[in-house]
């Protein structure tokens, strides 16, 4: 689904992604861990378009992205949640979600499968993106970026903040989405890459897993090999 080979990225004269390699399966859930600072933010601003890249390449379904802008990644099929959110505190629930549909033909409506997984977004259509809680936002921000049926999710740190009754909520969305991806997209599994600084829910979705350091990778593989290779240590502070 997503290859990315050799990226190295800087900003100013600081060397920040060195060297970096990934893939991303479809119906497979992509963890990226490690401490703060250490480049996953760049990363997935990388692959989504939003900071160059120095050089390396990405592919999406085969198709070379590494130029490509943002809104055409979109297009392309990638989904991106931002860290923080990013909801329009001043904009309704509804006008959030609209503006998921961007990419779309004008008149695309909104996914209704989208209250499904997340029936209190439904309930708030109208109310203003910043007056809902952090928990509630964050469902926003996954459901917007769903909402042009995207073939890849990338969320970057969807726990950050919220309560553990809503991040298991979330957790079991990501994992559907990875099993049974959108109706709307034929049903087809869903690449799944997930920044996580909160270890134990990362471990419990993860199919396969990657941890940066200084803007290295320093150890990759499947869940199985977390423990024994001692993930948890790598990554705690
Ligand atoms: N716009 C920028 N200009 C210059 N340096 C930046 C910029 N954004 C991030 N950095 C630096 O790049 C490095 C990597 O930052 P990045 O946000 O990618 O890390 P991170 O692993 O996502 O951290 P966190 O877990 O805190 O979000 C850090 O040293 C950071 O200070």
């Amino acid at each position: 689904m997503l290859i990315a080979q050799n990226l190295q990225q800087y900003y100013g004269g600081s060397h920040i992604l060195r060297d970096v390699s990934l893939r991303v399966q479809p119906g497979r859930i992509t963890v990226l861990l490690g401490r703060n600072g250490v480049g996953k933010t760049t990363l997935l601003k990388s692959l989504m378009g939003l900071v160059p890249v120095k050089s390396g390449e990405v592919r999406l379904q085969g198709q070379d992205i590494t130029r490509a802008k943002p809104f055409e990644r979109a297009r392309a099929g990638i989904g991106y949640v931002p860290q923080g959110r990013e909801i329009f505190g001043r904009l309704t629930v509804a006008e959030n979600l609209a503006l998921g549909l961007a990419t779309r033909p004008a008149g695309t409506p909104i996914p209704p499968e989208l209250f499904e997984l997340f029936p209190v977004l439904q309930q708030m259509l109208q109310r203003r993106g910043g007056d809902l809680s952090g928990g509630q936002q964050q469902q926003l921000a996954i459901a917007r970026a769903l909402a042009a049926g995207p073939r890849l999710l990338i969320l970057d740190e969807p726990t950050e903040g919220i309560q553990p009754n809503i991040i298991q909520d979330i957790g079991r969305v990501i994992r559907r989405l990875a099993e049974r991806g959108l109706a709307a997209n034929g049903g087809q599994p869903m690449a799944v890459l997930l920044c996580e600084q909160y270890y134990d829910f990362a471990e419990e979705l993860a199919d396969d897993y990657l941890v940066l350091e200084r803007g290295a990778v320093i150890s990759a593989g499947s869940r199985s090999e977390m423990v024994s290779r001692g993930v948890r240590q790598l990554v705690s502070i």
